[in-house]
């Protein structure tokens, strides 16, 4: 192999590796409210950090191999490479769900990560500086015509066979987590890197605080699926407020804030498994720009 190949190939592999990172830093983050930290379980019985971790390390393939299918369509990477990446995907979810022992961990992230770390195969050759915007980018042509094919006639198909996403849509009108990824991941964009761009303080303390930042202004699904309605996403902002309100993470106020919203979401058996998602693609973005 030419020495600029196995440059390449190592580009390629750190791509795959980061992701395995970023889920990583994701569940160690703590006191999350209503998701898994090596703390504390949260509203999720059937799993906890070591169930994480096996998931995340279950998944390193399937990063590998989706860094590199993108390195392989380039700036040009459209729909087919997400269909491309749709069926590797479909199996990284089986490898999950058995290494779990059928809990269902990252389906989400497979699903979000697996398209920005591809995005990122795609710019392998771009100018560091421009590079986050560039997968943002890629990412949506990507995704062209994915809320068409997922969401027609799914009014003819068995209820019982639809997904909580599937349902939302119907029920609701809520495009969920395809919308969010067909728009280019706006919550990361516009939101959550910026914010984490300007955070201070400890890798726990900014991690925190970015992950409250997303669960007030995204349409969590997961959050709408536990609570039953989708009229939770405007508590959530409230909750949001009030947290930022009092300093957030680097405050007495703000992590007594934290420990009883922790309560709340447990006693309610709230989950904010979509923001946790949404935070993993942060921290994706803020390893590739070095930020920690
Ligand atoms: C497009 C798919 C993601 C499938 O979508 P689906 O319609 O099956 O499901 P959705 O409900 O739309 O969402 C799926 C997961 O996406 C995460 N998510 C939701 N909202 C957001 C958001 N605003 N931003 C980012 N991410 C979001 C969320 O994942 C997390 O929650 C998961 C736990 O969920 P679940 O098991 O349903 O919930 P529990 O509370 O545990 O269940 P109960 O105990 O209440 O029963 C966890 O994985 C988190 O990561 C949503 O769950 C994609 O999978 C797809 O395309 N599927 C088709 C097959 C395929 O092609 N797969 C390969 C994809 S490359
Ligand atoms: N830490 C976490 N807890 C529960 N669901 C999640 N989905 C992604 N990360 C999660």
């Amino acid at each position: 192999m030419t020495a600029e190949l196995n440059e390449r190939q190592q580009q390629i592999e750190r791509l795959g590796q980061l992701a395995v990172q970023a889920l990583m830093m994701e569940v160690t983050v703590n006191p999350k409210p209503g998701l898994v930290d090596p703390v504390n379980q949260g509203p999720h019985p059937d799993m906890d950090v070591f169930t994480f971790i096996t998931s995340a390390m279950s998944l390193q393939s399937y990063f590998n191999q989706a860094a590199r299918l993108g390195s392989q369509a380039g700036l040009q990477a459209g729909p087919t490479l997400f269909g491309q990446l749709r069926a590797i995907g479909k199996k990284a979810e089986t490898s999950m769900f058995t290494a779990t022992h059928g809990v269902n961990t990252h389906k989400g992230a497979i699903f979000s990560l697996g398209i920005i770390v591809t995005a990122a195969g795609a710019t392998i050759d771009v100018d560091s500086n421009l590079r986050s915007n560039q997968i943002f980018d890629i990412a949506k042509q990507m995704l062209t015509g994915v809320l068409k094919s997922d969401f027609t006639n799914l009014s003819h198909r068995d209820p019982e066979s639809l997904t909580a996403g599937e349902r939302q849509f119907l029920k609701y009108g809520k495009t969920g987590i395809r919308g969010e990824a067909t728009a280019g991941f706006p919550t990361v964009r516009e939101l959550a890197l910026p914010f984490l761009r300007q955070t201070t303080g400890t890798t726990m303390d900014r991690l925190l605080d970015t992950l409250i930042k997303i669960a007030g202004e995204t349409s969590d699904s997961n959050l709408i699926k536990r609570a039953g309605t989708p009229a939770i996403t405007q508590w959530m902002k409230e909750q949001s407020r009030q947290y930022f309100a009092r300093g957030g993470s680097k405050t007495t106020a703000g992590q007594a804030f934290l420990h009883d919203l922790n309560q709340v979401f447990l006693e309610r058996g709230l989950s904010l498994g979509g923001s946790a998602d949404l935070l993993i693609l942060t921290i994706y973005f803020g390893l590739l720009e070095d930020l920690f």
